[in-house]
């Protein structure tokens, strides 16, 4: 019997198009394309430029590009480096020049003459937190900021409030709008419930399926969604995979995809264009996927020695009858669970299922982990009570990375070295500290041994990349996949007893995750005295196999060990 909020969550392919019917119907106030015949998309022959480039000196960001999406193809742009799949779209979103000029007509032959105001772009292969400015991790637990207080139906529409009104990415038009339109779609993706709870409160995947909504009721002809799976429960990639193929199957909107090249492609996808070097290879899947197969090496993981998944090894944390409610809301129920040095823990669970929440109990910014006492429950963090430990002391204890961290991470302009962020691991802060000069020099030595072992030399195909120029670049000026291995290194720097690992992967194409996954195997990157957890949804993702991992899954909040 599948659990009621899989039911929830769930639908039916037949459900969809009746959905799709909607968005299709006669009723719709405006055509979804233009142009019922032409291309979706058209690039003669082009190179691509940065804006203020000159053509004759400048090196393109991607050359000779010959592309053309016929309405009924269903194209996916694969990237091997996030940063050049990027670049792709910020060619489709008209942040890029193209030379030739493609003239008046533009390049999207089918859309209207402004073509923007009919296309949106969702990205969860970057980040999307608009500004460099800090913003509290934990804020989500106590709502500190007024617009925290949001619930995620007004922020559906933010023009019924005054500020959000001018940050509102995606506007509607009220021309457009079509409340029975959001309130199928709503149902679909299973937001029904969480419509009038706080926005900041929603989980991750919960998040995306919202953002995802959002871009689809302003109407879009084209919607360019990058990486849209990152983050979601296996039940959920295959629920927004029927949706995006119903609406795709339609026109309505036509959809076109951002994968990763490790990323399983869609059956319904038709096409690719695949990314690499500078060059976009374009063609029938079956075509590109054999160049494809050839750039992506086997990332299977080599046998390993000295991990224990045996009961052995000194607790790190200990938990018992841990839980966590928000009134009526019970999100983490009764959690027994031992964490000990020198294992390798996977934990996965659905969304919304309580990941976050309980990782948020293990780095002590949950509220509510102060409130986890003898005798209805025990929670020791290194050997002591979590209440009688200072966050800042949990803080400086483990080293983690999150997407909430990533989003926090501080940079703004100039920003950091990257040695410099490397460096804030040690103590777990965001900022560098001052330090005796031994302290110094054994930190040095630390961090120039991570950025051997992950920096360019890990991941940089062509080699050209030297060490040092990597680790004297501004963080906040590096592509995305460089950032995300710069706050992994920050992570390991420390071999601070506990790690905490979720969702790393996303945005970091396949050269980074061997590299990662390599490292993260050896001795050198963590070692027997620590406790390791990563999160993730995907199987292929987690460092270590069966016998080397403990498995650990949350569903609705219950958790269940399998050593
Ligand atoms: N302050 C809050 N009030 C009410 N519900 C909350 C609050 N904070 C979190 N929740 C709910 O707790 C549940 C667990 O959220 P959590 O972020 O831990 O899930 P998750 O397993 O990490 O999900 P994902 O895989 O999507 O990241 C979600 O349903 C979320 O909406």
């Amino acid at each position: 019997m599948p659990r009621r909020a899989e039911r929830a969550e769930s639908f039916c392919f037949r459900s969809t198009m009746l959905l799709v019917r909607r968005l299709s119907s006669p009723s719709s106030s405006r055509r979804w394309l233009s142009n019922s015949a032409a291309p979706i998309l058209s690039i003669p022959r082009a190179d691509i430029f940065r804006f203020g480039a000159a053509t004759s000196r400048s090196t393109p960001v991607l050359h000779s590009v010959e592309w053309t999406i016929q309405q009924d193809e269903a194209w996916a742009v694969v990237g091997a480096g996030s940063g050049e799949k990027a670049a792709v779209f910020e060619l489709l979103n008209g942040h890029l020049r193209i030379y030739p000029s493609p003239g008046p007509e533009g390049i999207f032959p089918a859309l209207p003459a402004d073509p923007y105001t009919s296309l949106a772009f969702v990205s969860f292969a970057n980040r999307h937190t608009p500004s460099g400015a800090f913003y509290d991790v934990s804020a989500r637990y106590g709502a500190v900021r007024d617009e925290d207080r949001y619930t995620l139906r007004q922020t559906m529409f933010p023009e019924t409030i005054q500020d959000l009104k001018s940050r509102s990415r995606v506007t509607l038009d009220h021309d457009r709008l079509d409340m029975a339109l959001f309130d199928d779609l709503v149902d679909k993706m299973g937001l029904r419930d969480l419509l009038d709870l706080p926005r900041v409160v929603l989980s991750n995947g919960q998040t995306r399926r919202a953002r995802i909504l959002k871009a689809l009721i302003s109407k879009p002809r084209l919607l360019l969604l990058d990486e849209p799976l990152t983050g979601l429960d296996v039940g959920n990639r295959a629920t927004m995979l029927d949706l995006l193929h119903s609406l795709h199957a339609q026109n309505a909107p036509h959809v076109l995809l951002g994968l990763r090249t490790q990323d399983a492609i869609p059956d319904w996808v038709t096409h690719l264009a695949l990314v690499d070097g500078g060059t976009l290879q374009t063609g029938k899947k079956d075509e590109i996927l054999s160049l494809k197969d050839k750039m992506q090496k086997a990332a299977t993981p080599e046998a390993l020695s000295g991990v224990e998944t045996k009961k052995q090894g000194d607790p790190v944390v200990e938990m018992k009858n841990v839980n966590v409610a928000y009134g009526p809301r019970k999100v983490l129920k009764d959690i027994n669970w031992t964490i000990r040095k020198g294992h390798r823990y996977h934990l996965r669970g659905a969304n919304g299922s309580g990941k976050t929440t309980l990782l948020a109990l293990l780095t002590g910014d949950h509220p509510q982990s102060y409130t986890q006492r003898p005798p209805a429950s025990t929670f020791s963090l290194f050997g002591t009570p979590r209440h009688k430990l200072a966050t800042t002391s949990v803080h400086s204890r483990i080293g983690i990375l999150t997407p909430e961290l990533f989003d926090a991470f501080p940079r703004r302009s100039p920003g950091m070295t990257v040695r410099e962020v490397i460096g804030t691991g040690f103590e777990g802060g965001y900022v560098p500290v001052g330090l005796d000069e031994a302290e110094v020099q054994r930190r040095t030595r630390r961090v120039n041994e991570i950025l051997d072992a992950l920096g360019p030399n890990a991941w940089d195909p062509t080699g050209s990349y030297p060490t040092e120029t990597f680790a004297s670049a501004r963080f906040p000026s590096l592509p995305i996949a460089q950032q995300r291995m710069v706050l992994l290194m920050r992570a390991l720097v420390g071999h601070h007893p506990l790690v905490l690992l979720d969702e790393v992967w996303s945005g970091m194409d396949s050269a980074f995750v061997r590299a990662a996954r390599r490292y993260l195997r050896s001795e050198e990157g963590v070692g027997k005295d620590q406790a390791v957890i990563v999160v993730t949804h995907l199987e292929e993702e987690v460092p270590w196999v069966d016998g080397e991992v403990v498995r650990v899954e949350i569903r609705d909040g219950v958790l269940s060990v399998r050593e």
